[in-house]
């Protein structure tokens, strides 16, 4: 079967520094994956290369069996993969329904058919996905935290992506916020595949069938939760640490 998105020898150095270093990675479609590891792993490196923030050393990524090493980000974007990274990237002195209008644009744009009412319904839907939808005229800037996370993650949706990688997505979240966060990559995960760069255990245990740790840019192990958790590479190198990153 072809995996959604798969990397060959994938390396990215920073001078002399091996930031990633000859991954191959698999993500099936359909998907919930977790990628954890100690802090300067390698992790927000390597998805950026997945997703075209960043461009390759050497390697491959390929993407529904297409090579596209030397795409670049909007056209990765249009192609389906969605992120969203540790830095908010929402414009705070807009409206929370115009910061996802510019996603569902950027959509409906490639798609060849901008309609007023397809922008309104995109918004629409993927406002209540994230329970945003009474929010939906205030200015992105005067939300809680938690509230302006999820307005990034609406903004992902509204690209209806095949790959949304959240990088970090419950970093500041309150224990509440993170239960509900929980259940909406449960309902995301129905019709996209996840990747999650994620420092909070309970919910990498939680939601993650599969988990890839990372080490000094390599993969350090691969499994379910039960068999990460057993791992004692992994206890050695990040759990063992009693670290929450
Ligand atoms: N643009 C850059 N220029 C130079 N070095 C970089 C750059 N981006 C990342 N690095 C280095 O590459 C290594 C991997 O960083 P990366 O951010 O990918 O790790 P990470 O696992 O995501 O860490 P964290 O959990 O702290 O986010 C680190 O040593 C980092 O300092």
């Amino acid at each position: 079967m072809t995996a959604l998105v798969e990397t060959r020898a994938l390396t990215r150095h920073f001078g002399g520094l091996k930031a990633v270093e000859s991954v191959d990675f698999r993500l099936e479609k359909g998907e919930i994956r977790a990628i954890i590891g100690p802090n300067g792993a390698g992790k927000t490196t390597f998805v950026s290369l997945i997703c075209g923030r960043i461009a390759p050393s050497s390697g491959a990524i390929v993407f529904e069996g297409r090579d596209i090493t030397a795409l670049p980000a909007h056209r990765r974007v249009r192609a389906g993969i969605a992120y969203t990274f540790q830095i908010t990237s929402i414009f705070p002195r807009l409206t929370v329904f115009d910061n996802v209008a510019l996603s569902v644009q950027r959509r409906l744009l490639s798609a060849g058919r901008p309609k007023p009412s397809a922008l309104k319904a995109g918004v629409g839907e993927a406002l209540e996905r994230v329970g945003l939808t009474e929010r939906a005229g205030t200015l992105a800037g005067n939300l809680a935290y938690g509230h302006q996370r999820l307005v990034e993650i609406a903004m992902g949706l509204a690209l209806e992506p095949k790959l949304l990688i959240l990088d970090e997505p419950t970093q500041g979240l309150s224990d509440g916020e993170v239960e509900g966060f929980i259940a909406l990559v449960r309902e995301i995960a129905s019709d996209a595949t996840v990747l999650l760069i994620e420092h909070n255990m309970q919910v990498v245990m939680d939601l993650a069938r599969r988990i890839t740790v990372m080490n000094f840019g390599q993969v350090l192990a691969e499994g379910s939760p039960d068999e990460i958790r057993a791992n004692n590479a992994v206890q050695d190198a990040y759990l063992g640490t009693g670290s929450d990153g």
